[in-house]
């Protein structure tokens, strides 16, 4: 097959660059572009949001691409606010997720990747999910990356904003998805 460069359709700089250290690191590295697409998001489960998401992107493009999706999930409320972790994050900030939670007995969250590919505009996206399990805390660390600072993954001890970008990155929900992708692009070659 003809080696293209494979696009990520994505406008949040901090998912490029885990994206871009977790696939350039290993035996053979991948190498991927980016657009910055804004494309609308619809409502569903993880797997309807990732995949309507990464078909629009391949029509956007006219061509294959990944794309990727992150859910926020809290075991007390059932998994939300799962793919709308966005909107309550920016509503709500670091204290408003704590606080959704004042009254329940279980703070245990996971966090969950879902990343698509679109071997172009038609074709079915393939989907690849990584899961981390943890607990939703009051924000310790850097503020610098989405809802890190108030999610320790268990066992850890740490927040992911605590956690040195190569910690993070060896045991994230986006690099267990990311493992998966690798083996698939790799089997693609
Ligand atoms: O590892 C992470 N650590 C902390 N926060 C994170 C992480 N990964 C995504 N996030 C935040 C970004 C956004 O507030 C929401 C996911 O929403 P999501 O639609 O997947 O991301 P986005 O709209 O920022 O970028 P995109 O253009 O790829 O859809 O959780
Ligand atoms: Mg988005």
């Amino acid at each position: 097959m003809a080696k293209q460069t494979l696009i990520f359709v994505t406008g949040n700089a901090n998912k490029l660059k885990e994206v871009k250290s977790i696939l350039l690191d290993g035996a053979k590295p991948i190498e991927i572009e980016s657009q910055a697409l804004d494309i609308p998001e619809i409502q569903g489960s993880t797997q309807e949001v990732a995949t309507d998401k990464c078909r629009r992107a391949a029509e956007l493009l006219g061509g294959p691409c990944i794309t990727e999706d992150t859910a926020l999930c809290f075991e007390a409320l059932r998994g939300l606010p799962g793919p709308y972790i966005k909107y309550f994050l920016a509503d709500l900030g670091h204290e408003g997720l704590n606080s959704l939670l004042v009254g329940f007995p279980t703070k245990a969250a996971w966090a969950l990747c879902t990343f698509a590919y679109s071997a172009g505009p038609g074709s079915d996206p393939v989907l690849f999910e990584g899961r981390t399990d943890g607990t939703i805390v009051p924000a310790r660390g850097p503020g610098v990356f989405g809802w890190d600072a108030v999610f320790e993954p268990a066992g850890t001890g740490l927040t992911y904003a605590e956690m040195p970008a190569d910690q993070k990155n060896k045991i994230s929900h986006r690099y267990k998805a990311l493992e998966k992708l690798r083996e698939f692009l790799h089997s693609l070659d």
